[in-house]
């Protein structure tokens, strides 16, 4: 038997679909959703995800601006634009593109978007709800991870979720909201000893440690539900998870493909982060 597929960039189309229809009905009432997109520097990788935002922003009639800059930039510079992007009329959602050149204080730089709009949900005040258990933009990444398995109808609670790698961006949020939902979450990391007796306990896998053929199928249990959250490029060119899918396959009863799976629904999640951001400042300018 092989895994069902987890099909992100399907479910993604039915759900730009969707968003399509949001967008249009806040537009018939004057409010356009606007997304502003900052990019530093030449890395190949950030402008390709750049560009797939951008796309999905015109499939969904969400107005998008891209502001480009040099590897030099400073971080006053990036402040500023920030702090007239916090004001515009015009915009949303503000997206710094990460990483940042060595000499910008990510921190620093994330902390001056407006909470109202970081439709990323990194800010630390949005991190903070996520603790707590609620937040208006719940980070892109998990978020899309969340929706996959709805979708699929996988229930969460009392699972076993082992989670393999814990970024800011990705396996922190998303053990806070798969907690939330009922799951008993391990989070493993670089340093974890003995990977595959946890990876081994896992009901559900979900990878982003930026590893190439880190899991292999010796180190997971019949029938796990796998999510490859890595994107690795090969010097051929292709990209890869860091799942090696094509043994694995034959153990999961549900698996992700890479490209095709986390990586397409990470930007519909942006997108409808940045019309849920459009439709409250819609309902504020009504009060
Ligand atoms: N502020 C910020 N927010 C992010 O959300 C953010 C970021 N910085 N920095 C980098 C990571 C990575 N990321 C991806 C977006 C799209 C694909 C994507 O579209 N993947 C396609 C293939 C893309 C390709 O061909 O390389 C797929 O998996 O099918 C992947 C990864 C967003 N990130
Ligand atoms: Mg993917």
């Amino acid at each position: 038997m092989s895994a069902r597929m987890l099909d992100g960039r399907a479910l993604s189309k039915e759900i730009r679909a969707g968003l399509f229809e949001r967008s249009l009905r806040i537009r018939n009432k004057g409010v356009v959703p606007g997304l502003a997109v900052i990019l530093v520097g030449n890395d190949p990788a950030s402008k390709v995800y750049v560009r797939n935002k951008s796309k999905a922003c015109d499939e969904c009639g969400v107005m998008s601006k891209i502001f480009s800059f040099p590897g030099t930039v400073s971080e006053y510079e990036l402040m500023e634009l920030i702090a007239e992007l916090n004001v515009s009329n015009e915009i949303d959602g503000i997206l710094v593109q990460l990483p940042l050149p060595g000499h910008v204080n990510v921190r620093n730089i994330i902390g001056c978007i407006s909470v109202n709009k970081d439709v990323d949900g990194f800010h630390l005040y949005n991190v903070g709800g996520l603790v707590v258990g609620g937040t208006i933009f719940p980070p892109c990444t998990p978020y899309g991870v969340q929706l996959l398995l709805e979708a699929a109808k996988i229930e969460v609670a009392s699972k076993n979720v082992v989670i393999v790698g814990a970024s800011n961006i990705v396996g922190k949020p998303m053990a806070l909201m798969l907690l939330q939902k009922g799951a008993t979450v391990s989070i493993c990391h670089i340093k974890t000893r003995d990977l595959s007796l946890y990876t081994r306990m896992a009901d559900i896998l979900i990878v982003a440690a930026g590893k190439p053929g880190l899991i292999t199928a010796d180190m997971v249990k019949n029938d796990v539900v796998v999510i490859d959250v890595g994107i690795n490029k090969m010097s051929d060119g292709s990209i890869t998870g860091d799942v090696d899918f094509d043994s694995v396959k034959h153990i999961a009863s549900w698996i992700t493909p890479v490209p095709g799976g986390v990586g397409p629904m990470t930007v519909t999640m942006l997108i409808e982060n940045t019309i849920r951001s459009a439709e409250l400042r819609m309902s504020i300018n009504q009060l």
